[in-house]
């Protein structure tokens, strides 16, 4: 069981987004923008549906690793701590996804 945890991500990325980008790549990403960031998450998702869907244990494994960091380095550039999305994710706690959806405006 690893001891390592989203929030020590969290913390890595927002000490490495203030290094040089020519030696981080979070720096670089962090430093090209948020619509770069952006599209790069949008990238690793992908590449996590083709692990899901047509690849091995390990390939889903290392995308969803590359989906994790990318969305912690976008939360980064938008200034919202991982904190406020787990506090949602509380929130969410109280209902079953299948009651949220039918309770949606329509
Ligand atoms: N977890 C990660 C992590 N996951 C993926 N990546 C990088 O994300 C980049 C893009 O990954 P891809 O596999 O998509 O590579 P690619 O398709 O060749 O990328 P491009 O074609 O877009 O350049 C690669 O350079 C990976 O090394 C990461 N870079 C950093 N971290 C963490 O951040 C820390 C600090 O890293 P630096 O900021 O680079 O010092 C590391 O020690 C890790 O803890």
């Amino acid at each position: 069981m690893s001891d390592f945890s989203l929030s020590d991500l969290e913390r890595i990325v927002a000490s490495r987004a203030k290094a040089s980008p020519e030696e981080s790549w979070t720096a670089k990403l962090v430093a090209s923008g948020q619509a770069k960031a952006a599209k790069k998450l949008g990238e690793e998702a992908v590449e996590t549906v083709i692990a899901a869907v047509s690849q091995g244990r390990p390939e889903l494994v290392g995308e969803s690793a590359d989906l994790l960091y990318h969305l912690m380095v976008v939360l980064n550039i938008a200034g919202i701590p991982l904190e406020d999305v787990l506090e949602e994710l509380q929130r969410r706690t109280a209902q079953s996804g299948l009651q949220e959806k039918a309770n949606r405006p329509s």
